[in-house]
């Protein structure tokens, strides 16, 4: 499979591409190949000579936020002549407690842009609401549940939620925001800023999606002290050697 993996910052680049390096048979990864704006996409695994176990991924960085996202995704997806098989927003998130906790894992089966709408004395509506446009990508059916399986099991053997994750502008940090948009998606596993904006690249080249979070705090008042940022990565550079030796040597 070629795959496209979109984080918001370098440190989270960082922690796929180690995971993708310690993967089991993963060639050394290469040169990072410059983007537009000061972006560098780098190829962090190739894995496979047999036609049946072939895997390629390319890691970028795009910048925080759904706006500088879904450019930085635009920018790798046009710079590489032959199509992705699938894109993977990936990096750290809030967890909603009741779902998912700091150091755990949430494979997104709805990457939903939680903010995108319009307030009304009746309550927030969507852009579907209003006749234009989508707040909604799905990945491919059962593929969730797939990255879920292979990250849950031993050797990576992280705690993972399956759910939709909610792509925000501000990040929460009250308990009545928290609330809020639990009640609207009750079912929401995480937050964070990202995800929408490379789901909305990816429609563009009309490549799957996914979205793979390690959460580093939970969603509620704001607790700078309290976020796991460290825990988190580590969560992500396991996922990304598990998922760099299997489902994403795997057909789609
Ligand atoms: O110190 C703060 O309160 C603060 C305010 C704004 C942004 C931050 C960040 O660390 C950037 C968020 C960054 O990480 C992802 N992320 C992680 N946790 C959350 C969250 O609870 N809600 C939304 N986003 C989150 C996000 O995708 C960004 O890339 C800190």
């Amino acid at each position: 499979m070629r795959v496209l993996v979109v984080t918001a910052v370098a440190a989270e680049a960082d922690a796929v591409l180690a995971g993708l390096a310690d993967a089991p048979g993963a060639a050394p990864a290469t040169a990072p190949r410059p983007l537009p704006g000061g972006r560098t996409v780098t190829r962090g695994l190739r894995a496979g000579d047999a036609p049946e176990a072939q895997g390629l991924v390319d890691v970028v960085a795009g910048g925080v936020g759904p706006a500088a996202a879904a450019v930085g995704a635009a920018c790798a997806l046009a710079a590489e002549p032959v199509p992705y098989d699938l894109v993977v927003a990936a990096g750290i998130a809030g967890g909603f407690p009741a779902h998912a906790r700091p150091g755990g894992l949430v494979v997104a089966d709805a990457l939903v842009a939680a903010d995108l709408g319009a307030q009304a004395p009746e309550g927030f509506l969507p852009v579907e609401e209003l006749g234009f446009g989508r707040s909604v990508h799905l990945p491919p059916p059962g593929l969730a549940a797939r990255i879920a399986a292979a990250v849950t099991h031993p050797p990576a053997g992280l705690p993972v939620a399956v759910g939709p994750v909610l792509t925000v502008a501000t990040v929460t940090g009250t308990a009545a925001r928290a609330a809020e948009l639990a009640g609207r998606h009750p079912r929401a596993a995480a937050e964070a800023m990202e995800g929408f904006g490379v789901a909305e690249a990816a429609a563009a080249y009309g490549v799957p999606v996914v979205e793979v979070r390690a959460v580093s705090n939970t969603v509620g008042p704001r607790d700078r002290a309290a976020w796991r940022i460290g825990d988190a990565l580590a969560a992500l550079r396991t996922a990304f050697r598990t998922l760099g030796a299997t489902v994403f040597l795997e057909k789609l």
